[in-house]
């Protein structure tokens, strides 16, 4: 069995939280709260109790602490300890509160675990916007917290400022300009558009960025996000759009 033996320190302290609770509970404390505080301190000893209850080996007490030990606080070593080790039961006023009935993992709760869709992320359901003249573009770091909702894209620096890329290998070239041409229907809807690059003849590169504010926009992630949404699985060699 593995022995885990608890250090004198944590032995005191456990034991100084007992008898200063109960210290406490009774000097200071209306008699509505001592009376928790009481409940607590006897659910603390109860819970003491029941850890120096806890299986065999030999039972080692703090030799370093000059207070009487309250005869139920025994370290015991076993390694039935593990799973308490480190965590603590509730107290009274928690279990009083009902708290287990609010969250996760109560019997009850009834978990959907939902396979997050493009939609999910919210960015594909929203409209670009007009933006007000002498809006700030997006600082790098805003930048890069949007990107996490998009799929594929990359943030790439230019003079003109900051701009999203997406790359996509085609099968031929007639599947570049269908590419381009679905593109076009989701920019049209929404007044925003991508610079298209086809370059040698396969090679897709779509390019957003809000020319009228010279950088980065909420509006371009939206229109990558519908992007995204586009079904181009009969147009790519394989689908790599650039990952990193
Ligand atoms: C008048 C019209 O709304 C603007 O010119 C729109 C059109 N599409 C646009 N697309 C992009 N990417 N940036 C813009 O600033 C922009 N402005």
């Amino acid at each position: 069995m593995m022995a885990l033996a608890f250090s004198p320190a944590i032995v005191t302290v456990v034991d100084s939280s007992l008898s200063s609770l109960s210290a406490f509970a009774n000097s200071c404390c209306s008699s509505s709260s001592s009376s928790s505080l009481k409940a607590s301190h006897g659910f603390l000893q109860q819970r003491s109790r029941r850890l120096s209850g806890i299986g065999g080996g030999s039972s080692s007490s703090s030799s370093s602490s000059s207070r009487p030990r309250s005869p139920s606080l025994l370290v015991v070593r076993a390694s039935d300890m593990l799973g308490d080790f480190g965590g603590r039961d509730p107290t009274t006023a928690e279990l009083e509160s009902n708290f287990g009935d609010k969250v996760v993992g109560f019997a009850g709760t009834d978990h959907n675990i939902l396979i997050p869709s493009a939609s999910q992320f919210g960015l594909a359901e929203k409209s670009c916007k007009p933006l007000a003249p002498g809006t700030p573009a997006l600082s790098e770091d805003e930048a890069k917290a949007l990107l996490r909702k998009v799929v594929g894209w990359r943030i790439s620096r230019t003079d003109a400022g900051l701009k999203l890329q997406g790359d996509w290998n085609l099968k031929d070239f007639k599947a570049g300009l269908e590419l381009f041409d679905r593109i076009a229907v989701v920019a049209e809807a929404e007044n925003h558009h991508p610079d298209l690059h086809l370059e040698s003849y396969k090679k897709g590169r779509v390019e957003i960025w809000t020319h009228s504010i010279g950088g980065l926009s909420e509006n371009d992630f939206i229109l990558a996000a519908k992007i995204d949404q586009i079904d181009t699985r009969d147009l790519v060699s394989r689908k790599n759009k650039f990952w990193a």
